[in-house]
């Protein structure tokens, strides 16, 4: 059985509670979190008696565990748009299941994979299937389902979870353009990270869990303001 567990005090200073909701919705069946960018919201959705939150403002650590089935990969979705913190969180949850979080050593310098001794971090934008001269044509962003292929998104996190290696596309940030695909292993922990990780409900199923990163503008636009990482998206 494959086991993630994380212990950790607040992922940073603006994030200050943690919803678990307790029972499904919006179709969502296996345990979620949502880290919250501002004190006070328990509930995004108006006293859903179904989510309870953990408050984390005294800094006490907290732990997260999930599982999957035998011998199977486990699935972790992180959803959020972009812009808020995605590749960051990311890094660090990487280090707290073991190792750095790399790159695929001798392949496409801008690949949008991380590899690290336990996880491996795809990021969806791979499956983006209008470049950006595409989107541009079509009037459509990345968020639009139709910007995005999600029956491939769906075989290759299934073939994955499955311990089958997939060839993945590479959407390329740097160009806009998708690049050759790259060999993509089953890891022990799987973590899709991206814009739409739980939209397609086949995709969805997949996951044994997953978190939202809910920022407010002010604090995605104060963070950028800072100047860390790369541009503000193209388009
Ligand atoms: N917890 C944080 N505290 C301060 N700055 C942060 C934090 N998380 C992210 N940032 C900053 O916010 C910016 C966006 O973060 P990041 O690139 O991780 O987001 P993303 O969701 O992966 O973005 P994109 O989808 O555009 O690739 C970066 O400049 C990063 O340094
Ligand atoms: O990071 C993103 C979504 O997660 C970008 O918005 C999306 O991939 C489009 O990329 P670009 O703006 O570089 O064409």
């Amino acid at each position: 059985m494959a086991v993630c567990t994380v212990y950790t005090t607040q992922l940073n200073p603006t994030c200050s509670s943690i919803s678990t909701p307790s029972k499904s919705h919006l179709g969502f069946h296996q345990r979620q979190v949502v880290f919250y960018s501002t004190g006070k919201r328990t509930n995004r959705r108006g006293g859903n008696s179904s989510s309870s939150s953990i408050s984390t403002s005294s800094c006490s650590p907290y732990v997260i565990t999930c599982s999957a089935g035998d011998s199977q990969t486990l699935v972790i979705g992180l959803a959020a748009d972009s812009g808020c913190g995605k590749s960051t969180f990311m890094r660090r949850l990487t280090s707290v299941f073991g190792g750095a979080a790399e790159p695929p050593k001798g392949g496409n310098p801008d690949s949008n994979t991380l590899i690290s001794d336990t996880t491996t971090v795809i990021c969806l934008d791979d499956y983006h299937s209008l470049d950006r001269t595409g989107r541009k044509e079509k009037g459509v962003t990345a968020l639009d389902p139709k910007a995005n292929d999600f029956d491939l998104m769906y075989e290759q996190v299934k073939a994955l979870k499955e311990g089958t290696p997939v060839e993945k596309p590479i959407y390329n940030h740097v160009s806009g353009l998708l690049d050759p695909p790259e060999l993509i292993k089953p890891p022990k922990i799987l973590v899709i990270e991206g814009l739409h990780p739980m939209y397609d409900s086949r995709v969805r199923d997949l996951l044994d869990f997953s978190i939202y990163l809910d920022i407010s503008n002010e604090v995605k636009f104060a963070w950028k303001i800072q100047g860390h990482g790369r541009a503000w998206p193209q388009s």
